[in-house]
């Protein structure tokens, strides 16, 4: 829970309102019935003999119970208000510790999971004030002054309602959550991976389904939602019991304080009005239980889903900046000396790479599918480190530069480039959020793109729906395209810029090349025929080195 510890710390004020509300509603409620009792008996007895004030006890409930209802609303009001605040200051910082792991390595570290972790998981974790920190601390606000009124008129009570209170509000709760770690831990896993299943579904839906595999992906999800079933029940099982232990510990204490209360007033030491209410206060206290005992059921579901968050808090991204970083100075030589990588030891995929590109060079990369052209585009922003040799940008080794800089300097086209939900504005102004409609429309002039846009009934902010799916596969990419040549980056790396464009439009682009990428420097992965004077060199990836193509 160590997570939510700062998140708790920057909202105590609301915190702290909420639990004193929290107190005041119980302290309320515990009175109410306390001297309802006190009055109804009194009442009672004085019909038959005494004579018994009514007026005081009566304005009392009048006040306990209107108290009760303003504390309790205001208790719920701040209580949530400041859970969901701290959820949502949750999700924003998982957001952000989550964004430099990916992509993640590893089976159980997928896409769906990351959705999973950011949604379902922190959602979990409202329990946590309100139906743990909270219902504890008002219980043992209520222990210490249920103990203390005990202590004064019927001392003789005061152990047994305390240990009462404690089994119920306590011993039971504690039982509950350590007998549902595991099966709350089930739930988060079961929950998690019921959402992958989802994910998987929808994301593969056209190939699924022309392949005639849904029942399959049907199948995967099914066996998911069976397993979230079965954890839940589990669950719920514990809860059940739980509550039933607790019930009955009330049960038990509500007699034993009736026991040693008639023995009271038999030696005199209480009067019968002031008994009833005592015994109706300590069944009231009991209310703080059954909050605290669904929180105890559900807590080893937080806490596994707390687990997951922490394992991200400690995670550190492979790629850092440098603890000491250099300054990068301006040009924009970039230099490659017996670069080396693989993405395991077993399998070198680079394996001595040298290229100079200078200034405003264009050059080319061909080669085999697999031959390396992509891994090598990566290592030159950084999205994986060199095994041996080194990177050099103006000068300085790449590793000795803040991210932030060198990627300022080197924009990437990469072969899965996404287009972000929102319009043909929103996706381009990613490149560059400074650009002006004259700017954006160059861009996609360049991509080949503008007519499109231009023919479109909002232009520049038509919506494109969810990754792109009112573009072609072709159109998403030269939207992409646009979107890396608006980038102020002095280095383009343009990995199958013209994939799924046809063969004209590759040819007008490739054509137009030195235009489209106005001077900078290009390295462009290609499987297309190059026309002449689109670059100034070609190397082909041959057994992971370059060799003049
Ligand atoms: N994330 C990864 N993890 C493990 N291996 C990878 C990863 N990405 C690529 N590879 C492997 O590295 C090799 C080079 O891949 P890369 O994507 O660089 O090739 P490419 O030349 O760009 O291919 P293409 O022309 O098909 O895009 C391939 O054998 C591929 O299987």
């Amino acid at each position: 829970m160590k997570v939510l510890v700062p998140l708790f710390a920057a909202r105590w004020r609301g915190l702290a309102l909420a639990l004193l509300l929290a107190a005041t509603t119980l302290a309320a409620g515990v009175a109410l019935l306390g001297v309802s009792g006190w009055f109804l008996t009194g009442a009672a007895i004085t019909t038959a003999a005494a004579s018994f004030n009514l007026f005081g006890p009566s304005s009392m409930v009048r006040g306990f119970s209107f108290l009760r209802i303003a504390s309790r609303y205001g208790e719920r009001i701040t209580g949530h208000a400041t859970t969901l605040a701290i959820l949502s200051d949750l999700r924003v910082w998982l957001f952000g510790r989550l964004i430099p792991l990916v992509p993640f390595k590893g089976q159980d570290e997928r896409t769906g999971d990351f959705v999973s972790r950011l949604t379902g998981d922190v959602e979990t974790l409202d329990l946590v004030f309100l139906q743990v920190i909270a219902p504890l601390a008002t219980a043992l606000f209520a222990a210490l002054g249920l103990g203390l009124f005990l202590w004064f008129v019927m001392p003789t009570a005061m152990p047994v309602a305390l240990v009462g209170l404690g089994v119920s509000a306590i011993g039971a709760p504690l039982l509950l959550a350590l007998s549902g770690r595991r099966s709350g831990a089930a739930v988060i896993r079961a929950m998690s991976d019921m959402r992958i299943a989802a994910l998987d579904g929808v994301d593969g839906q056209a190939d699924l389904v022309a392949l005639g595999a849904v029942p399959l992906s049907r199948q995967a999800f099914g066996a998911a939602a069976a397993d979230v079933r079965v954890a839940r029940l589990k669950q719920a099982r514990g809860v059940a019991l739980g509550a039933g232990a607790a019930q009955f510990g009330a049960g038990l204490t509500v007699i034993g304080v009736l026991w040693t209360g008639l023995q009271a007033i038999e030696t005199g030491d209480i009067g019968g009005p002031l008994m009833v209410g005592a015994l109706l206060a300590v069944m009231a206290a009991f209310e703080v239980t059954g909050p605290i005992l669904r929180g105890a059921g559900r807590i080893g579901q937080s806490m596994a889903a707390a687990r997951r968050m922490q394992a991200i808090s400690g995670a550190e991204p492979a790629i850092r900046d440098p603890a000491r970083p250099i300054a990068l100075p301006p040009g924009g030589v970039l230099e490659l000396e017996g670069v080396r990588f693989g993405y395991s030891a077993a399998r070198p995929v680079l394996a001595g790479i040298n290229l100079r590109l200078g200034e405003g060079e264009r050059i080319a990369l061909v080669g085999g599918s697999g031959s390396g052209k992509s891994t090598l585009l990566g290592l030159l922003l950084r999205l994986s480190d060199v095994d041996a040799g080194s990177i050099r940008l103006a000068g300085l080794d790449i590793r000795d530069i803040r991210l932030v800089d060198l990627r300022s300097r080197i924009a990437l086209l990469s072969q899965d480039a996404p287009v972000f939900i929102g319009t043909v504005r929103d996706n381009l102004l990613i490149g560059d959020p400074a650009a002006d409609d004259a700017t954006l429309h160059a861009a996609l002039r360049r991509a080949r793109l503008d007519d499109f846009v231009r023919g479109l009934p909002e232009g520049l902010d038509s919506w494109l729906g969810e990754s792109g799916a009112t573009l072609s596969a072709g159109q998403a990419r030269r939207l992409c395209l646009a979107r890396t040549l608006l980038a102020p980056a002095e280095i383009l790396l343009l990995d199958e810029p013209t994939a799924g464009l046809d063969r004209d439009t590759e040819a007008a682009f490739l054509a137009d090349l030195v235009t489209a990428t106005a001077g900078r420097a290009v390295i462009l992965a290609t499987h297309a025929a190059l026309p002449d004077g689109a670059v100034d060199r070609v190397y082909r990836f041959e057994a992971g080195r370059l060799a003049p193509g």
